[in-house]
């Protein structure tokens, strides 16, 4: 398996480009099921989540093209995807493709409301928590589909389609926000989801779902609602650029020093995380281009953080933060509200040499002066990166193992942050 190893001390200059969101790619790459017309995306990153979803629609019946091109010298566009379910012809999605993705389970919205029927394996992801599935299942049993979980499967039937319904989450989730909307996108009469999550992904997947003829109005908001329709059309569209990346590149900058444009990133999709970083001495600017990090040599604050919904910091920075804190001149406390156990990075920052404790939900973490190179072991993407952010600030050599993780969800990522002066490579294993 691929290591990453990395040579720690360079202070990052220069230019990244930010990629297409994979966490928006994902669910649009779905809606494709609920159309016989064609959805081309453009701005998809090349990532293994992005090619294990290819084959998932495929098994579904979606016809598939993708056309890379090169844009200037020395970037590479994201790819355009050109997806088309003409006829779906198995509405199973297998186990074996399932387990290992946790969006993959979202097609059961868009297959029960074409097709009135799915049967769709319990999903993978990430190992930060239970990840349960009961959101899912009582939003679409709020619609009117009789449910039932069959050796690992979930089995959803609504032969005479779904129809519209009020749709109450207990609790904000991302997944069975994108899952309900595409489902009552088909449904027969109004859906309004209450306490949907405001993610600026779940807006960018309405906007596509809209511009297929869909009728949702709210998606961004903590309300939405939508009309259902008889059928959806082709579209084009574009994905949102990644918020997640963008904050990932900020925060390696805030760690080692240095001057980077994130090319095409967004500030209005990242608020508050930015408001924190130049809490921590960063300094961040809007250009026409993008935005602009810059730290001198000075001191980096310690600024205590809580992971919550959008708008709030979000959980998939938390591991990126804490890395940077490690170097932090005093103590701060990051606290993780969205999954239970999304602290597995922690054991491996402290081989670097990092001062971390955990206290429940929080962690406490008292700055060192010096963190220094080791082997570690990458245990889920975000904590990938972070130990990615942290070989890049640490003395001398850090190798981190198992970085197929790492792949998920960044694209080009020894590339882009070699043209900025890191001494970073990857070593086929
Ligand atoms: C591909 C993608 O977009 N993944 C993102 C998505 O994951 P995902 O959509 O899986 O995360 P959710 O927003 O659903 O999870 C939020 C919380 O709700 C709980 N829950 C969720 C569903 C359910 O049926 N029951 C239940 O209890 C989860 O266990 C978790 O505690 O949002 C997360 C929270 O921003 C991000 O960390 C992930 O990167
Ligand atoms: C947790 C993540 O992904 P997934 O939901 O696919 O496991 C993530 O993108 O950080």
């Amino acid at each position: 398996m691929d290591s990453i190893k990395v040579v720690g001390g360079a202070e990052l200059n220069g230019i990244i480009p930010i990629s297409g969101a994979k966490n928006a790619a994902l669910p649009l790459m779905i809606a494709s099921l609920l159309t016989d017309e064609t959805l081309t995306l453009s701005n998809v990153p090349r990532l293994r989540d992005v090619a294990q979803l290819t084959q998932i629609l495929s098994n579904h019946g979606v016809d598939y093209s993708v056309n890379g091109k090169r844009n200037g010298q020395d970037e590479l566009e994201g790819q355009t995807l050109h997806l088309t379910a003409r006829e779906i012809v198995d509405t199973t999605a297998p186990y074996e493709l399932v387990s290992k993705m946790r969006a993959s389970f979202w097609v059961v919205g868009p297959l029960v409301a074409r097709m009135h029927e799915a049967r769709v394996s319990l999903p993978g992801g990430c190992a930060i928590g239970t990840r349960p599935v009961d959101f899912f299942i009582d939003g679409l049993a709020a619609l009117g589909a009789d449910i039932e979980i069959e050796g690992g499967y979930v089995v959803v039937k609504a032969p005479g389609g779904l129809k519209g319904n009020r749709v109450e989450f207990p609790k904000v989730s991302v997944g069975a926000t994108h899952t309900i909307m595409m489902a009552a996108t088909l449904a027969e009469g109004e859906t309004e989801i209450v306490n949907a999550a405001c993610e600026p992904e779940v807006a960018d997947l309405a906007a596509c779902l809209n511009a297929m003829g869909a009728q949702i109005e709210g998606a961004g908001t903590s309300t939405i609602r939508i009309q259902g329709v008889k059928r959806l059309h082709g579209a084009h569209h574009a994905v949102v650029a990644d918020r997640i990346e963008t904050g990932t590149y900020a925060m390696a900058v805030a760690m080692t020093g240095g001057d980077v444009l994130l090319k095409g990133a967004r500030a209005d999709l990242l608020e508050n995380a930015l408001d924190i970083l130049r809490q921590t001495g960063a300094e961040i600017t809007e250009t026409g281009e993008g935005l602009k990090v810059y730290r001198n040599g000075n001191g980096i604050q310690p600024v205590d953080v809580t992971t919550e919904p959008f708008p709030g910091f979000p959980t998939d920075l938390q591991a990126q933060f804490m890395a940077l804190m490690t170097k932090a001149g005093g103590q701060s406390r990051i606290t993780e509200t969205i999954f239970e156990n999304r602290f597995m990075h922690v054991q491996e920052l402290a081989r670097l040499g990092a001062q971390i404790s955990i206290d429940g939900r929080t962690a406490v973490i008292d700055g060192v002066g010096t963190l220094r190179g080791a082997p570690v072991m990458a245990t889920d993407l975000r904590a990938s990166v972070s130990l990615v952010i942290a070989g890049l600030a640490a003395e001398g050599e850090t190798t981190v193992n198992r970085v197929y993780h790492l792949d998920r969800g960044f694209e080009r990522l020894e590339d882009k942050l070699t043209r900025c002066g890191a001494q970073i490579e990857r070593v086929s294993g």
